[in-house]
C-alpha cells in the first residue's frame, strides 16, 4: 500500500510505515502526478484536496491531521466513495493556550487587565468551547455567539453583543455557503461596532475578517485596537499593512503545540486503522510527548494577572513567534517565509503537560488548563 504524506506531520513515518510504504512531500505543492499510484493521502491544511488533485488517482482514504476542513472538497470525496477523516479537537488546547499567552503578553506590555473585562467568543465548537470554559472557570464575564449551537450551559448572545465585548476571540471555521457563512463575517458594518480599546484575537481562519475594513477601522479609532493575528486571508502571503498594525503577528501556528500536532497524526492513524480493519500497533502514550516543564508553583505575593502571565509565558511565550515572524519578514519579505516559519517552528508544550503544584493560585492555573495536582 502506498501512502503519500505531508512532511510536516510529526511521527508520520513511525506510525504509518507499519501499514504501507510512506513517501513524504511538501504539502503546499503536492500535485496529481505525485499521487497517481498512491492509495492513501495524508495532508495538513496547506493542501487543497480537490477533484483536480484526485481525479486521476486511486486514493481510497484521505486523512487531514487538522481541525479545519476548508481545504478539502468533502462533496467530491463523498461522491467518489473516498473515505475522509480529520482530527477534530486535536489542537483545541493549543489554540486556547495561544489565547491566554496573547492576553498575558498584553497584560505585561500594555497593562491590559483582561480578567475583569467582558469576553465574547465567536464559534462554540471544540476550540471556542475550550476557551469559553477556561474564562468561565476563572470567573470571567464570558459570552459566545454560534448560530448552530443550542445549549443551557453557555451564555449564547447575538453577534452584535459579542462585537460590543472588550475582548473578542474568533474561532469560527471558514465557510462560504449555508445559512451563516463566515467568509468576511466581520466586514465593514460589523467592524464599525468595535469600541476603542477592543482586543480582537483571530485564530480561526483568514477570510473571516475583512482585512481592508479592519485597517480602516483601526485608523478611525486612532490605532486604539489590540490585534492578535494568527490567520491571514491570503496565506502564505500576509497583509504587510496589517502586520504593521497588529500587536502580535504569528504565521498560523495557534494550534502548533507539540502535543496538538502529534494528536492530529495520531487521530488520523486510528481512523486509517479502523478503515483498513487493523489493530493499532502503538498506544497513545508512546505517540504523544511529555512536556519539558512538568511542575509550576507561583509566588503568592504577585497579583493574579501577573501570576497567570508569568506561569503562562513560562510554558509558551507568544512574543517569540511574533519576533521571529517580523525579523524573518524584514530580511526575506516573500510568501515562502510563511511556510518556512511553520516548517521550522520551535514547538511548544501545552499547559496541560505541567502540573500546578500547591500554590495560592492553583485553582486559577487549573482553570486555564494546567494539570491538576491529583490527576
Ligand atoms: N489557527 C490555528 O492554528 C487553528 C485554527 N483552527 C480553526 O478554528 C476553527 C474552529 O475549530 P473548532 O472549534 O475545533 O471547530 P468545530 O468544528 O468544533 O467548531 C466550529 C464551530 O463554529 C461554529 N460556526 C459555524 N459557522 C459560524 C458562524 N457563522 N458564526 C459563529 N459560529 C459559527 C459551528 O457551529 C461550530 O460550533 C476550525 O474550523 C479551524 O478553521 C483550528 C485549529 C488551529
Ligand atoms: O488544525 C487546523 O485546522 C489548523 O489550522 C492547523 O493547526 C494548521 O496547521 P497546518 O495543517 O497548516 O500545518
Amino acid at each position: 500500500m502506498k501512502i503519500i504524506a505531508d512532511e510536516n506531520m510529526p511521527n508520520v513515518s513511525t506510525l504509518f510505515s507499519s501499514i504501507g510504504e510512506v513517501s513524504l512531500t511538501p504539502g503546499r505543492s503536492l500535485s496529481s502526478e505525485q499521487i497517481k499510484d498512491a492509495d492513501i493521502l495524508l495532508v495538513r491544511s496547506v493542501t487543497k484536496v480537490t477533484a483536480t488533485l484526485l481525479e486521476n488517482s486511486n486514493i481510497k482514504f484521505v486523512g487531514s491531521a487538522t481541525i479545519g476542513t476548508d481545504h478539502i472538497d468533502l462533496e467530491y470525496l463523498s461522491e467518489n466513495d473516498i473515505c475522509f477523516s480529520s482530527a477534530p479537537g486535536c489542537n483545541a488546547d493549543a489554540v486556547a493556550d495561544y489565547v491566554f499567552s496573547a492576553l498575558s503578553h498584553l497584560y505585561l506590555n500594555k497593562k491590559l487587565e483582561w480578567l475583569n473585562k467582558r469576553i465574547g467568543i465567536i464559534g462554540h465548537g471544540n476550540v471556542g468551547k475550550t476557551v469559553y470554559q477556561r474564562f468561565s472557570a476563572l470567573g470571567c464575564d464570558v459570552v459566545a455567539y454560534d448560530p448552530f449551537v443550542e445549549s443551557d450551559s453557555v451564555r449564547l448572545v447575538s453577534l452584535d453583543e459579542v462585537l460590543n465585548c472588550d475582548i473578542i476571540c474568533l474561532h469560527a471555521p471558514l465557510t462560504k455557503t449555508g445559512l451563516h457563512p463566515t467568509y468576511k463575517m466581520l466586514g465593514k458594518e460589523q467592524l464599525q461596532k468595535l469600541k476603542p480599546n477592543t482586543t480582537l484575537i483571530s485564530a480561526g481562519r483568514g477570510g473571516v475578517v475583512c482585512e481592508d475594513s479592519l485597517l480602516i477601522r483601526h485608523d478611525e479609532l486612532g490605532g486604539k485596537l489590540n490585534l492578535v493575528w494568527d490567520v491571514w486571508k491570503s496565506e502564505p502571503h500576509i497583509n504587510t499593512a496589517l502586520l504593521d498594525k497588529v500587536d502580535l503577528a504569528t504565521p498560523h501556528i495557534a494550534g502548533y503545540s507539540k502535543q496538538g500536532r502529534e494528536k492530529g497524526t495520531w487521530m488520523v492513524y486510528l481512523a486509517l486503522c479502523k478503515f483498513l480493519n487493523l489493530n493499532p500497533k502503538l498506544d497513545y502514550s508512546k505517540a504523544i510527548s511529555q512536556g519539558n516543564i512538568t511542575e509550576m508553583s507561583l509566588n503568592k505575593d504577585a497579583n493574579l494577572h501577573e501570576a497567570i502571565a508569568r506561569a503562562v509565558l513560562a510554558i509558551y511565550d507568544i512574543s517569540r513567534d511574533d519576533t521571529r515572524l517580523r525579523r524573518k519578514y524584514r530580511n526575506a519579505p516573500s510568501f515562502e517565509t510563511f511556510d518556512w516559519l511553520r516548517k521550522h517552528y520551535v514547538e511548544r508544550d501545552e499547559f496541560n503537560t505541567c502540573i500546578a503544584t500547591q500554590t495560592s493560585y492553583q485553582d486559577e492555573l487549573n482553570a486555564i488548563g494546567f494539570k491538576h495536582l491529583n490527576t
